[in-house]
């Protein structure tokens, strides 16, 4: 059991369960991305851990990036709408990687992939460690998920509850 701030969180997901799975997405990345030269783009805060695990089974040659999503700017018929910061990589013509941490409404996603199709890339997948199947909203196509998790509030291995918990090296839910 473990406590963050007013909370009481149970253990989930171990660091092994975990790193066997990295294993297997990388393999399936490497494999499906060989001569392609992707450009994974991960999405900040919460995909720190994961990309930075999940970049060392990836063994083609490939180049990896940061984005944030500011927390909002403007509505639209989807609520709040986010805006793509910190891009530094021209995403034209090539193919990219979208590095997820969780995906829960869809929301974040979906917008997410607006902006970079905006930049007119040639191709677009989306890899995210955890998705919760009866959580989503806003329906994403997605290529690669690590692990299916029932909709309750998860933390640690990058994911936060209230800015605490990212630091956690597996992962653990709401008790
Ligand atoms: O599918 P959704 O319902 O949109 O939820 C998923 C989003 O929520 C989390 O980000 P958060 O806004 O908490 O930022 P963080 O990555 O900095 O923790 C997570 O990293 C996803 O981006
Ligand atoms: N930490 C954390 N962030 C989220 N963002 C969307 N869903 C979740 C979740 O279950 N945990």
């Amino acid at each position: 059991m473990m406590i963050i701030k007013d909370k009481e969180f149970v253990p989930f997901i171990s660091e092994e369960t975990i790193d066997q799975r990295l294993k297997t997405l990388g393999a399936q990345i490497s494999s499906d991305f060989q001569n392609e030269k992707p450009i994974l783009l991960g999405v900040l805060n919460g995909s720190f851990m994961f990309l930075s695990d999940l970049a060392k089974y990836i063994d083609i040659p490939a180049e990896f990036s940061f984005v944030k999503l500011s927390s909002y700017s403007g509505q639209s018929s989807t609520g709040k709408v986010k805006d793509l910061i910190g891009l530094d990589s021209d995403l034209k013509g090539r193919k990219i990687i979208v590095v997820e941490d969780i995906i829960d409404s869809g929301l974040s996603m979906n917008h997410l992939l607006e902006s970079i199709q905006s930049r007119e890339p040639l191709q677009v997948a989306v890899v995210t460690l955890l998705y919760k199947p009866d959580a989503i909203k806003y329906p994403v196509k997605i290529d690669y998920v690590g692990f299916e998790i029932p909709n309750k509030f998860v933390v640690g291995y990058g994911l936060d509850y209230d800015g605490f918990g990212r630091n956690i090296p597996s992962i653990y839910q709401l008790k």
